[in-house]
């Protein structure tokens, strides 16, 4: 059987309490009746009804569990228009761009470090110079 489809728009109709979708993954999960039952709270529930909270829902690290729970509530899958808010797949590339950012902050830490013991190095040698040149001439 063919998982139904829902667009954007669709979803984003079902954002109160008794009626809450939300987006995980470009799938859509109907939420409604664990609204009460979420350990997190409601209101964070609430704060992305009928939006994407993959990001959200991600950046807890929920539990398998949490995952099983999602599967219960499952309606169908997203349906993405031309003009409809981007993937909002923050954590995989988060993951991937922080990797990224954080290789690129020891690079550049890297080369600091470099720069500053090259200019301490320097700053010694020359010191030893005059040093030296100091006491040939005494
Ligand atoms: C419909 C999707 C969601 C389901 C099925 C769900 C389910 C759960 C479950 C089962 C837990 C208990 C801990 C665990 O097993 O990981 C939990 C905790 C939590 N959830 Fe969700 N959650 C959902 C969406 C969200 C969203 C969108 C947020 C937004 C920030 C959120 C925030 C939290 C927080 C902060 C906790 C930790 C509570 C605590 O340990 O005191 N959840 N959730």
């Amino acid at each position: 059987m063919a998982d139904k489809e829902l667009t954007f728009a669709e979803v984003s109709e079902h954002n109160t309490k008794k009626d809450l979708y939300l987006v995980v993954h470009d799938k859509v999960y109907d939420c409604s009746s664990f609204v009460d039952e979420h350990p997190g709270g409601e209101e964070v529930l609430l704060d992305v009804g009928g939006q994407d909270s993959t990001e959200a829902f991600e950046d807890v690290g929920h539990s398998d569990e949490a995952r099983e729970l999602l599967d219960g509530m499952y309606v169908g899958k997203l349906k993405r228009m031309p003009g409809d808010p981007a993937p909002n797949t923050h954590s995989s590339s988060s993951s991937s761009s922080s990797g990224a950012s954080s290789g690129s902050g020891l690079g550049l830490g890297l080369y600091a470090f470099l720069l500053l013991g090259g200019a301490v190095a320097y700053g010694a040698y020359q010191y030893l110079q005059n040093a030296s040149a100091a006491e040939n001439q005494q």
